[in-house]
C-alpha cells in the first residue's frame, strides 16, 4: 500500500509477548510464484566457508538491546546475510550501481566491492554504472562494470559515477530500468536518495517488475542509529583529527591564542565529539 508521497507503508508483522518486526519490502511480497534458487555460494569452491553463516530467513535483530523482565519484546529489523536460497540465476541479472547525493568517503570501496562480490562469489557478469546520480538512468549512458575496472577505485576520493542532487523522475528512471533490462539497482546514498529509492520500489511493484532495489545507506556522519558505524566515519575523524592539531599549534605559538576549528555534522556531533576524544587538545566542544 502507498501513503500519498507514494512510498511503502511500513511492513509489520507481529508476534508473541509485544514482537514487532519492522520489514523491508520482498520480491515475493506481490511475484506470488517466485522461483528461488540454491545461493551459488553453496558450492563455490573458494567462499562455500560462507555456508556456516548463511542467515536464516526469519532472524531479525532487535532495536533495543537493554530491556527489563517484563518489557515487551519491541521492534525488531530483518537481519542482513547470505541466505541459502536466491531469488536470481547468475546468467540472468543485470545489475547497476549508482551514487547520489553529497560525497563521503569509501564510495569508491562500496562500488568496488559491490562488482567484485556480484562477479566473483555471485558469478553475475553484467553490471552497469549509472553515471550522476538519478537523473543519469534517462540522460547518460551506462559504464560496463567489471573486477578489472573496479581494481583501483579505491584509493581515489569520490565517485567514479560521479554524483547529483535532483533529478529524480520515479517513472523516467523506472522506464529506464524496464527498457534496459536491469533487474537488481543498488542505489547508494542518504537520506534523501533513500526516499527516492522507496519511490522507485514503488513504482517497480506497481508495474510487477522482476527487480530488486537495494539501498545502501551512505553518511560521513554515522547518524544511523541501527548500524555499527556508517563508511566514511573513521576519514572523517582522522581528517578532523588533523585539522584540530593545526589549530592547536597555531593556538600554542602565540600568547593568549585560541585555535578554532568548524566541523561538520548539521545536528550530529559524532565526528566533532570522536574527534576531541582522540586528539585531547580541545578545551571546549
Ligand atoms: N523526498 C524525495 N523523494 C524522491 N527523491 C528524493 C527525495 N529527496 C531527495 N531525493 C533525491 O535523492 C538524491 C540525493 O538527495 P540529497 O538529499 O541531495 O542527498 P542525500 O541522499 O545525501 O540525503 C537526489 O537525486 C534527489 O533528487
Ligand atoms: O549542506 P547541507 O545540505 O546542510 O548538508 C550538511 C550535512 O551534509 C554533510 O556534510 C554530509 O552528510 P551525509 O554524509 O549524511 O550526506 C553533513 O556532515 C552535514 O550535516
Amino acid at each position: 500500500m502507498s501513503t500519498e508521497n507514494g512510498c511503502a507503508e511500513p511492513k509489520l508483522v507481529t508476534g508473541d509477548a509485544g514482537y514487532v518486526l519492522e520489514d523491508v519490502p520482498h520480491l515475493s511480497d506481490y511475484i506470488p510464484d517466485l522461483l528461488t534458487y540454491t545461493n551459488p555460494l553453496q558450492n563455490h569452491h573458494a567462499y562455500s566457508v560462507v555456508k556456516q553463516y548463511f542467515v536464516n530467513v526469519d532472524d531479525s535483530v532487535t532495536k533495543k538491546i537493554v530491556v527489563g523482565r517484563s518489557s515487551p519484546r519491541g521492534t525488531h529489523f530483518r537481519r542482513a546475510g547470505p541466505r541459502q536460497k536466491v531469488c536470481f540465476e547468475s546468467d540472468e541479472v543485470l545489475a547497476c550501481i549508482v551514487t547520489c547525493g553529497g560525497l563521503c568517503p569509501g564510495l569508491n570501496t562500496v562500488i568496488r566491492e559491490l562488482v567484485c562480490g556480484l562477479h566473483d562469489m555471485y558469478g553475475v557478469n553484467s553490471i552497469l554504472g549509472i553515471e550522476d546520480g538519478y537523473k543519469g538512468f534517462y540522460s547518460r549512458n551506462t559504464i560496463p562494470l567489471r573486477p578489472k575496472v573496479v581494481n583501483d577505485i579505491h584509493r581515489r576520493g569520490g565517485t567514479i559515477l560521479g554524483t547529483s542532487r535532483g533529478g529524480h523522475n520515479t517513472s523516467k528512471i523506472v522506464d529506464s530500468i524496464q527498457d534496459r533490462g536491469i533487474n537488481q539497482v543498488y542505489i547508494i546514498g542518504g537520506d534523501g536518495t533513500h526516499k527516492g529509492a522507496a519511490m522507485i520500489f514503488e513504482e517497480i511493484r506497481r508495474r510487477g517488475l522482476k527487480v530488486a532495489v537495494v539501498g545502501i545507506p551512505k553518511t560521513i556522519d554515522n547518524d544511523i542509529p541501527v548500524i555499527d558505524k556508517s563508511f566514511g566515519f573513521d576519514t572523517a575523524v582522522e581528517e578532523a583529527q588533523r585539522a584540530i592539531n593545526a589549530a592547536h599549534v597555531e593556538g600554542e605559538s602565540i600568547e593568549n591564542g585560541i585555535g578554532v576549528v568548524k566541523l561538520m555534522g548539521r545536528d550530529s556531533g559524532f565526528i566533532a565529539m570522536y574527534a576531541t576524544l582522540a586528539s585531547r587538545d580541545v578545551a571546549a566542544v
